[in-house]
């Protein structure tokens, strides 16, 4: 194999965006960077594990392992090679990851390393005929609800839909994912191959979005793992409730496709009651923070909802952007919690650019 090198550079996404809990997905512009190069001919990452060498800089540069059998990134990398009989990275791969999403926060970190990682393992094993929609099949076998990945894969403002599938490929999606992403074996190749997944399993349709939307994400200090914030939530919801939510999730592609936003439609469409009121004993003052801030009595809002499974806070506004953001982050302060804020805006999904 030639030599080559490209990056491959992935948006973080935000979910639900209230109503659309595990069916919406943004797209922000904040993006996970991999520089990798291949360089078979040199000698000095020959040694390394499954020929992989891993550097890394930004959120989780403390935390993140540097083995590419641990590393998700890498790890789903090569759950996409062996499907294809390739057991490791070609000789000499190093990839450099600068990453600047805060993990556990709401931004969809892990499924934007899902995605890169699938486009990784496409990219290296020289997977030319993988199409986006397959690539899609491959992320839902390890992440899988479709909301974040869809928008870091995809870009924009997305619903992300399943369909139904046969009994037979129903029971290769469900296969645990201790089975798609084994664990690691200390360098040991077991042989075994992979499940492949079954085709055509996630979906996705793009809604339109007003160029005057900003998303102001603001960022407690505090992680909630996603894990944790589905396991506080029922298994079975009050018809009332469901309703609510299906008549705000009609509203919602409509009310910010539309050019100029109307503040009161938003502020109504982005409300929940599937996920957020369980979240808030995740996460101290959301209610509070949600229900306080209003489009009359904050110019330039549209609307307020958890980002994702939290505790990240987004906000959507036309204008005003740093007035919203301190008065979320005084209420967050009330708690003795410290955040950080950004505006974003809506991302085109992931790209390669080969530089050789
Ligand atoms: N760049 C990365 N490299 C390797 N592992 C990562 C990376 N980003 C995230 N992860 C893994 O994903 C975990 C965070 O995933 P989690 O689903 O809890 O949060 P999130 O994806 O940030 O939030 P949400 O799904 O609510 O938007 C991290 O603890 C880490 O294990
Ligand atoms: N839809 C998911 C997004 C977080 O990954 C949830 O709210 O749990």
């Amino acid at each position: 194999m030639a030599s080559q090198s490209f990056v491959i550079r992935s948006p973080c996404s935000s979910a639900n965006i209230g109503p659309g809990f595990d069916v919406i997905g943004l797209a922000l512009s904040m993006f996970l960077e991999l520089h990798v190069t291949v360089d078979p001919p040199a000698s000095s990452t020959e040694n390394y594990p499954l020929n992989c060498k891993i550097t890394y800089e930004g959120e989780g540069e403390d935390e993140i392992s540097l083995d590419p059998e641990v590393n998700l990134i890498t790890r789903v990398a090569l759950y996409v090679l062996r499907c294809h009989d390739q057991r490791a990275f070609p000789k000499n791969t190093h990839v450099h990851v600068k990453n600047p999403i805060p993990l556990g926060r709401g931004l969809g970190s892990s499924g934007t390393a899902v995605v890169a990682g699938v486009m990784l393992g496409k990219e290296v094993g020289g997977l030319h005929h993988l199409t986006m929609e397959r690539l899609f099949d491959f992320i839902l076998m390890i992440e899988r609800h479709p909301d974040n990945v869809g928008a870091s894969l995809f870009g924009g403002f997305v619903g992300t839909y399943l369909k139904p599938l046969t009994p037979e490929d129903t029971a290769r999606v469900e296969i645990p994912l201790s089975e798609v992403l084994p664990a690691p074996q200390g360098g040991v190749d077991t042989g075994d191959r992979p499940p492949e997944p079954p085709v055509g399993i996630g979906h996705h349709i793009k809604f339109p979005w007003a160029g005057e939307i900003k998303a102001v994400a603001i960022i407690p200090e505090f992680e909630v793992p996603t894990a944790k914030a589905r396991q506080v939530l029922p298994a079975e919801y009050p018809r009332n409730d469901v309703t609510f939510n299906l008549q705000r999730i009609a509203l919602l592609p409509v009310a910010l496709g539309q050019s100029p936003p109307d503040p009161e439609l938003i502020y109504l469409a982005m409300q929940d009651k599937l996920h957020q009121p369980y979240r808030q004993t995740l996460i101290p003052g959301l209610t509070e923070i949600v229900e306080s801030m209003t489009t009359a009595t904050q110019p330039g809002l549209l609307g307020v909802c958890l980002s994702g499974a939290g505790p990240t806070i987004l906000a959507l506004a036309t204008s005003n952007f740093e007035e919203i953001a301190s008065r979320i982050i005084k209420k967050f302060e009330e708690n003795k919690i410290t955040c950080s804020w950004k505006v974003l805006e809506p991302a085109e999904g992931t790209t390669v650019v080969r530089t050789k």
